[in-house]
């Protein structure tokens, strides 16, 4: 066998951050191997679908400070592809204006110097029209934010991608991976062997690690991805200048409520709870709980009046959770030619440009650009110890 290996690099996932991560590889020269289970574009993962939230506005310095870069990231594959992938619309925050997650997400935009706008209760309803501001809730605009064309964003980086020189392989399901100082991985399409392996597997992620002694503290959501109706169409429009908008606290439910103006289906506005009930990934149209729906009814009755509190459109996506809720970025701890990015809980597309280039730069062995120790496998020692 050839000690060169039939790529530098094999990603495994063709999801956002498996794409970006391919992309910042191919740039780097490697030639690079994308694998993907399913015939891309597929709608059975974690990155399909028209839109995503993007946001400064988070309750931890890291993330605020890691979007700065993340923006100058999307313009430049919105240039390098000559697509428009980001629509600022601004993210309206509510929730109790004595709470410690209010309180935290103002203070990380205020010492972040974030652009954003205060709206006291009384001037609540001249900005916001259609909506109930909660008694003693605050409410802030985060003026940066805005919607990401998530499927048009995942075709751009593909195409970027294979202009690079960078190989696709879809419809192959992985089956083993053998690490070594070449890493082997076999597929149902083939045998192929790198010299480094990036796993970016989403939902399916401890299923890959299980070929390679670790298991990570991941927890596979099914989400409800609900579409409600305007009463009066447009309404709440993004052309009506309608923000997205997050619910950080209220009584109908433990878990952020948020909503994108309604813009991809005619006369329909997005609105998500931030949790789901377990699955697996494989069987996740089997997972049939709706009381998130039942959450979110509660919800719009209440703060919404001018959506119908029943949705229009239920769609289908998964969230893969860690207990902390922040992501895993590191090297697997017995192989560091395999590195795991993982755990992306529910809020990791917004990062895809900067998961890429942070996960290009493990493989390489090269100084992160960001500190990683949020994000190390290192922080969950229990589940270290009795697989490796
Ligand atoms: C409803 C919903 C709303 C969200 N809203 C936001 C938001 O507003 N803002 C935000 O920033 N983030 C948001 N997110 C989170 C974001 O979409 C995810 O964090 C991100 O898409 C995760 O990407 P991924 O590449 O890790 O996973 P995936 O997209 O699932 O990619 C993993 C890929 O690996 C492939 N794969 C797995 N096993 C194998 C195998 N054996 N062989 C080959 N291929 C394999 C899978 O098929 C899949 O394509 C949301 C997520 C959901 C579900
Ligand atoms: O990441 C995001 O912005 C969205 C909204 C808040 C909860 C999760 N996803």
């Amino acid at each position: 066998m050839s000690t060169e290996g039939d790529y530098d690099c094999i990603v495994i996932g063709a999801g956002v951050q498996g794409s970006f991560t391919a992309y910042q590889l191919a740039k780097k020269k490697q030639r690079t191997l994308l694998l993907e289970q399913f015939v891309l574009p597929h709608t059975r993962g974690s990155s399909h679908g028209q839109t995503r939230i993007i946001r400064k506005a988070y309750d931890q310095d890291y993330y605020t400070v890691m979007m700065e870069e993340c923006y100058r990231l999307w313009a430049q594959l919105e240039e390098e592809a000559s697509v428009k992938l980001v629509r600022q619309t601004g993210l309206l925050v509510m929730g109790p204006e004595n709470s410690s997650q209010y309180q935290a997400v103002k203070n990380t935009l205020q010492k972040n110097r974030v652009p954003m706008v205060i709206l006291p209760p009384e001037e609540f309803s001249k900005h916001i029209p259609n909506v109930n501001l909660s008694e003693g809730d605050g409410a802030l605009v985060d003026t940066t934010a805005g919607v990401l064309f998530a499927d048009r964003a995942l075709r751009a980086v593909q195409g970027q991608f294979l202009k690079l020189g960078g190989i696709i392989k879809d419809g192959q399901k992985v089956s083993d991976i053998k690490p070594g100082a070449l890493v082997t991985v076999t597929a149902s399409g083939g045998v192929y062997r790198a010299k480094n392996l990036v796993l970016t597997a989403g939902s399916w992620t401890n299923g890959m690690l299980s070929y390679i002694g670790l298991q990570l503290p991941l927890k596979v959501l099914k989400i409800n991805v609900c579409y409600w109706k305007e009463k009066v169409p447009g309404s709440y429009h993004v052309q009506q200048r309608f923000p997205a908008f997050l619910q950080v606290e209220c009584p109908e439910g433990k878990h952020h409520i948020y909503g994108l103006p309604s813009n991809e289906y005619p006369g329909l506005m997005k609105v998500c709870y931030h949790t789901g009930s377990e699955t697996h990934p494989d069987m996740r149209d089997r997972q049939s709980d709706q009381s998130d729906i039942d959450i979110l009814k509660r919800y719009l009755t209440r703060c919404f009046p001018g959506l119908d509190p029943e949705p229009a459109v239920v769609e289908s996506c998964m969230y893969t959770v860690t207990p902390d809720e922040d992501f895993v970025l590191d090297c697997h701890p017995l192989h560091n030619n395999i590195v795991i990015g993982a755990g992306f809980s529910g809020h990791g597309f917004k990062f895809g440009p900067l998961i890429g280039k942070l996960l290009c730069e493990l493989s390489l062995g090269e100084v992160p650009s960001y500190d990683l120790s949020p994000f190390r496998i290192r922080r969950f020692p229990e589940h270290l110890k009795p697989s490796l």
